[in-house]
């Protein structure tokens, strides 16, 4: 790694393992995002996504390894400063009018960048007003007040569980579209998860997808893309081939997600190239194969 992206680096997972018990959640996770992406952090139920959020807020403290957060240890200081996190209950007041909430959000922010004005435009533009109150609003609009609140915060670095889950596909669309107006205008750094593929294909530039309890792959999206073929063949195709990452039959025929472009068996397999949601959907179903390059 060259000494601008070690500087560039906001947020830092370094073989970081999560116990519970005597479980492992979590194994010798490592990537790292530098300023300005917005990375999709993916993986099946139970995968370890809100785990690995919580520990980067000092919610949770890491078992093994170490992260690094804006260069401070948050399982030494707690939430760094310059970091906005939504969890996945959108925890309000629900008593609170949502005047009262943004009030209540200055005063705990009172010794950061608090963006009052910031926080209540992008309430008003959801159509949301100022004296609803937060337990009478839809889960979507709680959803919509919480990310409001978090922008408000002119956060360099946001941390999102799921806030995309229970949006109508146009309110999905918005929140985005706010998110990354403000990575435009701030270079803010952005990891949320998130299961639905098609939701992030638009929005987000790096992939970390978990499975099997560890970091599967991770990377700028394009280059994963660009970096494995779907080839397909006759059934007996492909089946000693170290490149494969998961190979599905149908009767006479195999289809396979192949790393590296290189063309996995013969007779000559077609090749063309993946979509995130078959990217994804193959690693998962593939717990055992994992990008050499992501280790
Ligand atoms: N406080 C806890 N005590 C014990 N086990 C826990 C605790 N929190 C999480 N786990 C376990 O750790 C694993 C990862 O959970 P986590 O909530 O991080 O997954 P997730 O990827 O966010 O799941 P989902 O997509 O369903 O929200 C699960 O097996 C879960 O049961």
């Amino acid at each position: 790694m060259n000494e601008d992206e070690t500087t560039d680096t906001v947020l830092r997972y370094d073989a970081v393992g999560k116990q519970f018990g005597r479980r492992d959640a979590l194994r010798d996770c490592s990537f790292a995002l530098p300023r300005g992406r917005v990375a999709a952090l993916v993986g099946a139920n139970g995968a370890g996504k809100t785990t690995l959020l919580r520990m980067a807020v000092g919610l949770a403290r890491p078992s093994a390894g170490r992260i690094e957060v804006l260069g401070e240890n948050p399982a030494a200081t707690g939430t760094p400063a310059g970091v906005s996190y939504v969890a996945q209950d959108k925890p309000l007041y629900r008593r609170f009018r949502v005047r009262e909430m943004l009030r209540a959000a200055a005063v705990l922010n009172s010794g950061g960048n608090w963006d009052g004005a910031h926080a209540a435009s992008l309430i008003a533009d959801a159509g949301i007003g100022v004296g609803q109150r937060i337990g009478e609003l839809s889960a979507g609009q709680r959803a919509r007040v919480a990310i409001a609140l978090a922008l408000g915060r002119r956060p360099r670095l946001l941390l999102l569980d799921e806030p995309l889950a229970e949006l109508d596909p146009l309110a999905r669309r918005e929140i985005m579209g706010t998110v990354l107006a403000a990575v435009a205008e701030t270079g803010m750094t952005v990891l949320l998860s998130s299961h639905v593929v098609t939701d992030i294909e638009d929005a987000c530039d790096h992939l970390v997808l978990l499975g099997d309890r560890r970091v599967m792959l991770d990377g700028g999206i394009d280059g994963l893309l660009a970096g494995h073929r779907i080839h397909s063949g006759p059934a007996t195709s492909f089946v000693d081939d170290e490149t494969v990452v998961h190979r599905s039959n149908g009767g006479r025929h195999t289809v396979a997600l192949v790393r590296d472009h290189e063309p996995a068996a013969e007779p000559g397999p077609s090749g063309s190239a993946p979509t995130l949601e078959e990217l994804v959907v193959a690693y998962l179903q593939a717990p055992a194969a994992s990008d050499p390059e992501a280790a």
